[in-house]
């Protein structure tokens, strides 16, 4: 398989309230990005990493994380954009072209494990488009509003969806192309996907791939670290 990876960092992680970007801080003494690019740098299949960083902290990726620390496959630093869509849209279209399979990870998901992304990568052989994910374990409502319960939709159908996404590379690109045509903005990259009339696969992931979002969840990451 030839697939490349895109690790998308060029968010401000302004629900971390931190005045540094969420993926620069560090767990266990090294950047969230350094674990958030490792498992795509051990796997045979991945030929290249492109990471999305923000126009402002370019050199400050390249001299904190991708030459700090070693990795064997080439990475490359491409710019992102103002909304998360936006930024994977330069990283999946700076693949090489000759990749069949791009996998889309956030920066902020470091505890992602090398055997969940092969699973991943193989199913995306399989079926175009797949996104990791794990069963909710809470019951959701549907609220109106003014926090009015409106539905409460059956559990067993209801899955909390992780990264990384993979998909065909001409596919994922067309999809974006298409929602950047209609204005469409989603929260993750299945979504745009779905739009073209395309069945996406959920694969289960693991529930410690959390997304590093607010300060208790680098505690969160820590532990699990540690075990
Ligand atoms: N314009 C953006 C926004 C987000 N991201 C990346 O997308 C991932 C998931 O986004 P999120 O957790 O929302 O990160 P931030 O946008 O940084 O956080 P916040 O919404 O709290 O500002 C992160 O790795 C983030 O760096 C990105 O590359 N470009
Ligand atoms: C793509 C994603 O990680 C799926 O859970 C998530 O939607 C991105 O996070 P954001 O907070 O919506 O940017």
């Amino acid at each position: 398989m030839n697939a490349s990876a895109v690790v998308v960092a060029a968010g401000k992680g302004i629900r971390m309230g931190h005045t540094v970007n969420k993926v620069y801080l560090t767990i266990a003494g090294k950047p969230v990005l350094y674990y958030s690019l490792k498992a795509f740098d051990e796997i045979d299949w991945i030929k290249e990493i492109v990471v999305v960083v923000s126009k402002e902290e370019m050199e400050y990726c390249q001299e904190n994380v991708v030459k700090k620390y070693i990795f064997k496959k080439p990475i490359k630093l491409v710019e992102g954009g103002s909304e998360r869509q936006y930024s994977v849209y330069n990283g999946i279209t700076n693949t090489k072209e000759d990749c069949e399979i791009i996998a889309i990870h956030d920066g902020a998901r470091p505890l992602v494990e090398k055997e969940t992304v092969i699973k991943a990568l193989k199913e995306a052989y399989l079926h175009k488009a797949v996104a990791l994910g794990v069963p909710v374990k809470d019951t959701i409502k549907v609220v109106d509003g003014k926090n009015f319960i409106l539905n409460t939709p059956d559990r067993k159908y209801l899955w909390a969806i992780q990264t990384p996404q993979v998909f065909e590379r001409n596919l994922i690109i067309k999809a974006h192309q298409k929602a950047l045509e209609d204005g469409f903005l989603g929260t993750d990259d299945t979504v745009l996907v779905e739009r073209l009339g395309y069945k996406v696969k959920v694969v289960e992931g693991d529930y410690r791939n959390i997304k590093i979002t607010t300060p208790e969840d680098l505690i969160v990451a820590e532990a699990f670290l540690k075990k």
